[in-house]
């Protein structure tokens, strides 16, 4: 090994002398250390090839295209050998260490617009050459963008680079399942058609959010969760209210890259070209801003890993005696690049029943160890108590509390919460079009329509929850509306948001007063579907963004070209209550424009039917078991008294089920009716058309 550089790097671990740790990660230590016979210092990231030797190629691929690539913003392995059981990659040694450590040592919400341009067309500027090489990084996010104590930046951890030009015949698309989960893009978590280096941009966009808010958006949930909800919430974004401080072309920058639709998504090319980095300046710009007064990597690392020690004792009891297999399971996909859908689904359905405090209090810990900075974060902290809480007893507001985990929400449900949860898995994976109602770039969304049926009152209550739990709702929407019986239909993208509480006032007579309430000062990624459809800036310019130009605006929404995915617009709720009406009161539209937008409505309306079906089929399936399970309960006398009280909840839960179904039946055939209707709206408006 060692085509390094110019200087020739002795490959004998004799040769060096480790100093202090300096990070991390899955499979690897790094070091800062001395190269004796070059008197230089530099970084030696020292695996342990006994733990790794199920993954030797992976490290032989990663070594291999370290010492290979050849650009001044990727980092390139000096040499690299083996001493006993283990593998030493001896590096340049990059002062600040990494965005994500820096970040969490000093810059707990993000740094600030002009250095996050910088660092990003720095960053894009390795995708560039990585991705004209052939090469997927696959790992891109801030732990892996590197900054010396001049400002310069590099792109660190091949681990899971991938060349995409393997076996000569160039293979453009993978079909491997590697990635971190925050960051990873919904094409890669599906392994349907493989991937190609947009997955890359995806992760871009992700980290140029987790730079801008101090942590990835979903940072908080377990990997099973963010699966979930990358593929069935509208993708994260800048919001308009909450990142008032960022520019419109921040904004664009970031939608164009968080397109669910990889082939939507701009090159890295094309990407560096964005107005946005006109705000980027030099990297001595960034030496200053960012890496002066920072203290030694050493003692930073050092401080945070005793800070993480904390956090892990003080939540110790909270989940001690819980499932060990769930924190590791935790652990393990949020920080690991070896991702393994079905090994996370096999642990999710291995973890009982009553996890779901654990599940929360992992993700405490977990966001800290993953460089988010939850814990300072107001709102983010305080799901551990309630969920402790929401255990043994809901609390009044459940009925419209929105930041309980799936799990949480499963809770109450007479079959195994991971059981209902491996459900959803099966859902999404095999056929997520027809279950992602908020499918790309959505400009209403889930969360908005729960926002909409809230009650002021609620609304009040959960406001300091509100930004770290917007995430949660499309997803909890199915397992809230459905499991806790019409009262606590809080809807989602699924569901019709009147049709479980047909006296209530929909629109913006409960929108406003939420929405007000944002603090401006808060910073919180997320998914932020409701932030996405108020960024009117969203994708209003930009020619990288030109996939999500608008073509119509219906009030208070808009309706994108990129809404127009072949799984249709997300706003379809609000479009199929009023799309009807506006067609016919909207003169200057023509059908040019207009026909696209019925058409993704449409289509939306059939996999909106398709689920409704779906999950029809699936309550009626466990309402079935609900009775089974009560009759098999009642059979058994020595499980008599013990489980009379949980038959009277069960037979209340069967009853709630009936309801549901009653309702989704409703739904369903409103929803049909409305098909209809916009059918015949659509074939007038065609034959206008084709009179003109
Ligand atoms: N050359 C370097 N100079 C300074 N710090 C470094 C260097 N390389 C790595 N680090 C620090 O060590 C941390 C762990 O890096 P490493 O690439 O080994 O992680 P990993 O095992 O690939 O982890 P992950 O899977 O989380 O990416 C980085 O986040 C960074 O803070």
């Amino acid at each position: 090994m060692g085509r390094g550089s110019e200087r020739k790097y002795p490959v004998n671990a004799d040769d060096f002398q480790l100093y202090e740790e300096i990070g991390d990660g899955v499979s690897a230590t790094v070091y800062r250390a001395l190269c004796v016979p070059l008197n230089e210092i530099v970084a030696i990231k020292v695996l342990d090839l006994e733990k790794c030797n199920n993954d030797l190629d992976g490290i032989r691929r990663e070594v291999h295209t370290m010492t290979l690539i050849d650009h001044p913003n990727v980092l390139r392995a000096h040499c690299s050998f083996t001493t006993g059981h283990s593998l030493w990659v001896v590096m340049p040694y990059m002062y600040g260490g990494s965005c994500l450590h820096i970040m969490k040592s000093s810059f707990p919400d993000g740094f600030e617009e002009a250095v996050i341009a910088t660092l990003l067309r720095e960053v894009l500027k390795a995708l560039v050459y990585l991705h004209s090489h052939g090469h997927i990084h696959r790992d891109v996010k801030a732990g892996n963008i590197l900054i010396d104590s001049d400002g310069s930046v590099k792109l660190a951890d091949f681990g899971v680079t991938v060349c995409m030009f393997d076996a000569g015949d160039r293979q453009r698309s993978r079909n491997t399942f590697v990635g971190t989960p925050c960051w990873m893009a919904p094409e890669v978590m599906q392994q349907l058609h493989g991937y190609d280096f947009k997955a890359d941009i995806w992760s871009f966009g992700i980290t140029a959010l987790e730079l801008a808010h101090g942590h990835a958006p979903f940072s908080k949930y377990p990997p099973m969760k963010v699966l979930l909800m990358t593929l069935q919430n509208a993708p994260p974004g800048l919001d308009y209210e909450r990142d008032k401080k960022f520019s419109k072309s921040f904004k664009e920058l970031v939608a164009a890259c968080l397109v669910k639709d990889p082939k939507k998504r701009p090159s890295s090319e094309k990407l560096l070209k964005h107005h946005f980095f006109k705000h980027a300046r030099s990297t001595e710009y960034l030496a200053r801003s960012v890496v002066d007064g920072l203290s030694p990597l050493g003692d930073r690392y050092r401080m945070l890993k005793a800070r993480e020690a904390d956090l892990l004792v003080q939540n110790k009891s909270l989940y001690e005696d819980k499932d060990h297999l769930s924190q590791q399971e935790y652990m393990k996909g949020i920080s690991a690049w070896n991702f393994n859908l079905e090994d996370l689904k096999n642990q999710a359905a291995m973890i009982p029943d009553d996890d779901t405090s654990n599940v929360d209090n992992q993700s405490l810990l977990g966001q800290e160890r993953d460089g988010c900075s939850d814990g300072d974060s107001p709102g983010e902290g305080g799901s551990p108590h309630r969920t402790v809480n929401s255990e043994d007893e809901p609390l009044p507001e459940d009925d419209v509390d929105d930041s309980q985990d799936l799990e949480n929400s499963l809770a109450g449900f007479p079959m195994k919460p991971l059981q209902a949860l491996k459900g959803c898995f099966d859902i999404c994976e095999d056929d997520i079009p027809a279950v992602s109602p908020t499918s790309n770039d959505a400009t209403q969304s889930g969360t908005e329509q729960l926002s909409q049926i809230k009650s002021p009152v609620a609304a009040e209550d959960q406001e300091v929850e509100k930004d770290d739990n917007d995430s949660s709702r499309v997803n909890r929407s199915m397992s809230q509306s459905f499991i806790r019986g019409p009262k606590r239909f809080s809807s989602g993208s699924l569901v019709q948001e009147n049709i479980f509480s047909p006296k209530k006032p929909i629109g913006d007579g409960y929108r406003e007063p939420v929405q007000a309430r944002y603090p401006a000062e808060r910073n919180y990624s997320g998914p932020l579907q409701s932030r996405q459809r108020k960024d009117s800036n969203h994708s209003l310019s930009g020619d990288d963004t030109s996939e999500g130009a608008i073509v119509q605006r219906k009030g208070r929404f808009k309706v994108t070209s990129a809404d127009i995915s072949p799984k249709g617009p997300t706003n379809s709720l609000i479009s199929l209550n009023s799309g009807a009406a506006s067609i016919s009161s909207a003169p200057p539209l023509s059908a040019a424009s207009v026909l696209p937008s019925l058409h993704g409505i449409l289509q939306q309306n059939t996999m909106q039917k398709d689920e409704i079906l779906k999950l029809i089929k699936y309550l009626e399936q466990s309402s079935a078991n609900l009775v089974e399970s009560a009759e098999g309960g009642a059979s058994d006398s020595s499980q008599i008294s013990s489980s009379s009280a949980r038959e009277r909840e069960l037979e209340v839960q069967v009853l709630q089920l009936q309801q549901s179904i009653g309702s989704l039946v409703e739904e369903l055939q409103r929803q049909k009716m409305k098909n209809a209707q916009l059918e015949k709206k659509l074939n007038f408006v065609v034959k206008k058309e084709d009179k003109i």
